[in-house]
């Protein structure tokens, strides 16, 4: 695939011109990645309309025939592996040997829901009345508009779009401004691998126009679903939007991740899943850790561990050289929140920054990887989601006291524990108010889990066996039967 730079918007199969553009900056050296073009309310209405068309006989396909559409996507991205990853890493900031990983997970879910595709099975029931059979079907539900945020620009688009697609539903998407060039080019592998015109629609826009583009896929007539992946505060937008028509909403928005230490944990685990959860993409997942809340009598032993790791393990530099883990933040606001805001009101209140703290020396928008103890829950870094590489030490005494602590938030997205005890295992998973759990485990996301929130981190789910549910409606048909 060519370097996909394109200020060309993709409608109705067709990559079409835009009057507007807007710029695409690499947060690494702040150099101009490309122009994007920036669509309207005007187009986004005209693409829900192809979209609409697109739906009536993209609807009638058998499943077997988007399955091997969507498989021959899937080899076409993995083919593409390396200069996707290089898009992303320039859109992004994201080290590049992350967004090789990025790339095996898009592409992991476009597999697994072409495979899922094939199994959207109804049901068959048994029935109270002699002279009545009764079944259900599932029935794709219509056009999907979806809007997805940049930091997996590649991942957000399959792991939504294709669950969609493999339902029988035609998708009106916007990426993040940040970050459309990956989802350009993954619809252009879409089209290479046999998608009809009109099933998949990209309409990048700038910040601007979101609001305008979100007021189109959340009110127009002829959206049946809303598929939405970012803030907590957009997501409420968007939701109250949906109401007017009444849409099928999932909602993928922010955690506060706790993530536990007990004193039984064998902290040989703990630490590098720790640097995996809090550390990935320095902090700016939605599942990294945000609250770390370790027992009192190995306190001191994690803290001098994870230390040691961090400056092992994290070193800053160019984002496209493997040999570096650890890049800039996505842009300045992200910055100023973290520095400003996060570690100078724990500062304020009595924390201590052991190591980090301060902007990166490569300048732009890096900033060290910090670690703060003396951390109390009244702190901004407990109860704002700090999308940064910032860890936050809690130290607590008793299970039902971290328990509590943990739970004490409006959002409940991941949560992490370790603990050699299995009692405790039990008791703590079944406890902690989330969406996934990761029990002596930093990393669980995956094409084959469900992954969504509880709270208000969410509605609904993604990836998994429960994926096309998002996307279909279930008819339920009472046949009367003469004896
Ligand atoms: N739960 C998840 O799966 C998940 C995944 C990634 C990010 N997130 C969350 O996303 C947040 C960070 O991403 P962000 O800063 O891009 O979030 P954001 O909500 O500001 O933006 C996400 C998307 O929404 C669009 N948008 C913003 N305002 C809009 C409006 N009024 N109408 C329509 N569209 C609008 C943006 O253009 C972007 O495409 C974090 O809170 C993070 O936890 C959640
Ligand atoms: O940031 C949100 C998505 C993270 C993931 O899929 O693991």
């Amino acid at each position: 695939m060519e370097s996909f730079i394109t200020d060309k918007a993709y409608i109705n199969g067709k990559w079409e011109s835009v009057a507007d553009s807007f710029e695409v900056l690499n947060p690494y050296n702040g150099e101009v990645v490309g122009r994007a073009a920036d669509c309207d309310k005007a187009l986004a209405e005209a693409t829900v309309k192809h979209a609409h068309v697109a739906f009536q006989s993209w609807k009638n396909t058998c499943a077997k025939a988007r399955s091997s559409i969507l498989k021959k996507w899937f080899e076409l991205i993995l083919k593409n592996q390396k200069s996707l990853a290089e898009l992303i890493t320039k859109e992004n900031g994201k080290p590049i040997k992350e967004s090789i990983g990025e790339v095996a997970y898009a592409a992991s879910f476009v597999e697994w829901l072409a495979e899922e595709a094939k199994r959207n099975y109804g049901t068959t029931i048994p029935t109270p009345h002699p002279n009545k059979r009764l079944m259900s079907i599932k029935q794709p539900i219509g056009v999907a508009g979806m809007i997805t945020p940049w930091n997996f620009p590649a991942g957000m688009i399959t792991r939504k779009a294709c669950a969609a697609i493999a339902a029988g539903c035609t998708v009106v998407l916007k990426p993040a401004e940040d970050t459309p060039f990956s989802a350009l080019a993954i619809a252009k592998l879409g089209e290479e691998a046999g998608l009809p015109a009109g099933v998949l629609n990209i309409i990048p826009s700038s910040r601007e126009h979101a609001p305008e583009i979100g007021n189109v896929i959340c009110t127009h007539p002829d959206v049946a679903a809303v598929s939405f992946t970012g803030s907590t505060a957009t997501g409420k937008i968007l939701l109250g939007l949906a109401a007017s028509t009444v849409k099928k909403v999932s909602m993928e928005l922010g955690g506060l991740a706790p993530f536990i230490v007990f004193d039984s944990a064998d902290m040989n685990k703990v630490i590098p899943n720790a640097i995996a959860c809090k550390f990935r993409y320095m902090g700016q997942t939605c599942v990294c850790a945000n609250r770390i809340f370790v027992q009192e009598s190995v306190h001191d032993e994690f803290v001098s561990k994870l230390v040691a790791a961090m400056k092992k393990e994290l070193i800053l530099g160019d984002t496209l050289d493997p040999a570096n883990s650890f890049g800039p933040l996505i842009n300045e606001k992200a910055l100023e929140k973290v520095v400003e805001s996060q570690v100078e009101d724990a500062i304020k209140n009595g924390a201590t920054v052991v190591c980090g703290g301060k902007r990166g020396s490569l300048g732009g928008t890096f900033y060290e990887p910090t670690l703060i103890t003396g951390v109390t829950p009244a702190m901004k870094c407990c109860n704002e989601e700090t999308f940064g590489p910032i860890a936050a030490i809690i130290k607590f005494k008793t299970e039902d006291e971290v328990i509590a602590l943990a739970n004490d938030s409006r959002v409940g997205l991941a949560g992490y524990f370790f603990s050699n005890d299995v009692a405790q295992c039990w008791r703590v998973a079944e406890k902690l108010e989330v969406g996934m759990v990761g029990i002596n485990e930093g990393l669980m996301s995956t094409a084959e889990a469900p992954f969504g929130g509880v709270k208000e981190s969410g509605l609904g789910r993604e990836g998994s066996q429960f994926a096309l549910d998002e996307f279909t409606e279930m008819k339920y048909m009472c046949w009367g039967v003469l004896h």
